[in-house]
């Protein structure tokens, strides 16, 4: 849509998922009070929620700082229908026309934000670290560039609304507002279901078991880089973790190589993590992974190259070959004491 300025207010796509309403649109609705403070917006933060069963998900959104709530509660939504969503998310906007629609960068929102976007004309800006508004009141989507090198500011001042998603856990903690007034609406999509029943349809969800402790829980967690260079040398990493009692991570390369999986990511696609303590082997420092573990506690950095940009953001830097000194490091734990737990 071309911009106009009937589009107005700032509207965050909540998500529920089957542990409740993910942590992502908590920290989205506190983002979005901020930026309603910085530009001076006068309509409310409204909270749009798709899905079944939603009764009490209006104070939880309330809290987390929604002064409006509109909600689309049906059978069929019970699960995330990437058409079916976006159909009705296009008529919302169409109807309601906000200026900004925030989404999680999460699995459905990752898929949903796009296609909305495609639909509406409009611009998404995926995986952003941050948001602000400029002086012209135009929404700033903060993205890494150039393979995470630099930060790069996006803007869509010509379409309306401007979008963008965020990964859970970027923006921190979500802010608690109490006593405040929040309107609801129901909005009764049977007419859009009827008439489109999409192309793809999700019959369930199947959850990859996940190895050890959860990475987000753990307070060690033992990170590898691509400068292990082989899935002999990832075994080291494992094996350092499990001594620590901690979690395993990975950058994207030994994701990519089949050395750790995905849900062991840490950065802008993948999570965000803030562990009492951090090692890092083998990481250049990417802004696509530092964003994921800038807030870790104690940072440890083992790089062959002493001017890896890794090193800029930790506390204790080791200039070493990981594997040389990843077996001495573990043969002398082992030496000390076989179950080590910090
Ligand atoms: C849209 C987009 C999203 C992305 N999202 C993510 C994300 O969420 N998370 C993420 O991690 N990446 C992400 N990336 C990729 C990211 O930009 C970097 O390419 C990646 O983080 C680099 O991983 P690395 O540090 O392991 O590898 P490299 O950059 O290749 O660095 C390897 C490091 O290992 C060192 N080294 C080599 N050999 C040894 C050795 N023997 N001992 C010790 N050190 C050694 C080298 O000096 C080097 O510093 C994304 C990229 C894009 C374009």
């Amino acid at each position: 849509m071309q911009n106009d300025k009937a589009y107005r207010g700032i509207w965050v796509v909540a998500e529920q998922t089957a542990d409740g309403l993910s942590g992502v649109s908590f920290e989205l609705l506190t983002k979005a009070r901020q930026l309603k403070e910085q530009g001076g917006i006068s309509e409310p933060v409204t909270a749009v929620i798709l899905g079944e069963n939603l009764a009490g998900c209006q104070a939880k959104l309330a809290e987390a700082g929604a002064e409006a709530v509109i909600i689309v509660d049906h059978p069929e939504l019970r699960l995330f229908q990437n058409d079916i969503y976006a159909a009705i998310l296009k008529t919302l906007v169409e109807l309601k026309k906000p200026e900004i629609v925030l989404m999680g960068a999460t699995a459905a929102g990752s898929d949903l934000a796009p296609t909305l976007g495609a639909r509406l004309k409009t611009g998404v800006s995926a995986h952003c670290v941050d948001l602000r508004l400029n002086d012209d009141g135009n929404l700033v989507a903060v993205v890494p560039a150039f393979g995470g090198k630099v930060l790069g500011d996006i803007l869509c001042p010509e379409r309306r609304p401007q979008m963008a998603t965020i990964r859970p856990g970027i923006l921190g903690k979500a802010a608690c507002y109490l006593n405040v007034e929040c309107s609801v609406e129901q909005f009764d999509p049977s007419a859009i279901i009827a008439e489109d029943q999409g192309r793809v349809k999700a019959i369930g969800i199947t959850r990859e078991e996940q190895k050890g402790v959860p990475l987000e829980e753990a307070d060690v967690v033992v990170v590898g880089g691509f400068g292990l260079m082989s899935k002999e040398n990832w075994q080291l990493i494992e094996t350092l973790a499990l001594m620590l009692g901690g979690a395993v991570g990975c950058t994207r390369p030994p994701l990519d190589e089949g050395w750790a999986k995905e849900y062991q990511m840490i950065g802008t696609s993948g999570k965000s993590v803030r562990p009492k303590v951090y090692i890092g082997v083998g990481i250049s420092g990417a802004t696509h992974h530092v964003c994921g573990m800038k807030d870790a506690g104690l940072v440890i950095s083992i790089n062959k190259d002493e001017k890896a940009p890794i090193f800029e953001v930790s506390d204790i830097g080791v200039t070493a070959d990981a594997t040389a000194i990843l077996p001495l490091l573990i043969e002398v734990m082992q030496r000390y004491d076989d179950n080590v737990v910090c």
